[in-house]
């Protein structure tokens, strides 16, 4: 299992699981496969209304705290200091945890202009060591270089919507550049299209693996952190076995050819729901 090491020193699983579409009763069993399996880091959110599921099978597992990683997120509705703060005293409670590791803003639903008070609310969580690390989701380049001009603490990761049809490499550049991972939300483009694409099967069948080991293991060599969903126990095992083979650069090349600008979800600027 790889850790990275975030801006601020922590380590983080690069491979973690996704819970978004999960009811929160299949989430007790799904994750406790995943830690099973070997998974240590949870990707959850107040909005995916499964904390209390993920919870229950942290305590179940009998692992300890410090060698999980948890993360959740602020949602919009729930922006604001204030709001911020109490939203996260809600979610901790529903985990049942003392601390997050990552908290993370949701969207920064531009239109409503508080995602800089609620990064400093977080910031605030994060000094009275509440928090292990924070960060945000969705942030354009402009957004986030509203945060580095305002704030203190710089976020340790943005996590995007990220996989072979869309890349984001100029976002990769400037996260890179200021010292803030990437992490592949629908790294799998959600089970869409891009596992059916010729190139990832063909690439696929010359390894031995599947298409979607073959994507994650993109997402590996090119230094994201990826958070792989399934409720299905043979592909929580699955998308957890990937580091006993590697692309080539040739394969490498192969899949950034592919890059085709091609969103599942909202652009950023147009998700301003509350
Ligand atoms: N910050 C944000 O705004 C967002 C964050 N996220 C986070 O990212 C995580 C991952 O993204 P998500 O959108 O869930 O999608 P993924 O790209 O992880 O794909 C999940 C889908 O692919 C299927 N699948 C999983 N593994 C395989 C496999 N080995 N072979 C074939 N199909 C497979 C799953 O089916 P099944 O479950 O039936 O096995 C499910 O339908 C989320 O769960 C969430 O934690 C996601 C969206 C937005
Ligand atoms: O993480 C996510 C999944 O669920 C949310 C609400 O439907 C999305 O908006 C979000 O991006």
């Amino acid at each position: 299992m790889n850790n990275v090491t975030l801006n601020n020193g922590l380590e983080m699983p690069q491979l973690g699981f996704g819970v978004w579409q999960v009811p929160d009763e299949e989430a007790t069993p799904a994750v406790a496969k995943a830690l099973e399996v070997g998974y240590r880091s949870i990707d959850s959110a107040k909005v995916y209304e499964n904390e209390n599921g993920v919870g229950k099978a942290i305590a179940d597992s009998g692992i300890n705290r410090e060698d999980l990683f948890i993360t959740t997120k602020v949602w919009n509705s729930d922006q604001g200091y204030d709001n911020t703060l109490k939203a996260f005293d809600a979610s901790l409670d529903r985990l049942g945890l003392d601390y997050v590791d990552l908290y993370l803003i949701h969207w920064p639903t531009p239109e409503f202009d508080d995602y800089v008070e609620t990064y400093k609310a977080m910031e605030k969580l994060y000094h009275d060591g509440r928090v292990k690390a924070i960060g945000v989701c969705n942030f354009n380049i402009e957004h986030l270089q509203r945060l580095l001009d305002e704030c203190d603490v710089v976020p340790v990761l943005n996590q995007v919507e990220c996989h072979p049809y869309l890349q984001q490499n100029e976002l990769k550049e400037f996260c890179s550049k200021h010292n803030i991972y990437v992490e592949a939300w629908s790294p799998l483009m959600n089970g869409k299209e891009v596992l059916q694409n010729d190139v990832i099967q063909e690439m696929a069948e010359k390894h031995g693996k599947t298409p979607a080991q073959v994507i994650i293991r993109w997402h590996l060599q090119s230094d994201a952190i990826v958070i792989p969903k399934s409720v299905t126990p043979s592909r929580i095992e699955e998308n957890f076995n990937v580091f006993d083979f590697e692309l080539s650069q040739d394969d490498m090349r192969k899949i950034a050819e592919l890059d085709r600008g091609l969103r599942n979800g909202p652009e950023p600027n147009e998700m301003n729901k509350r």
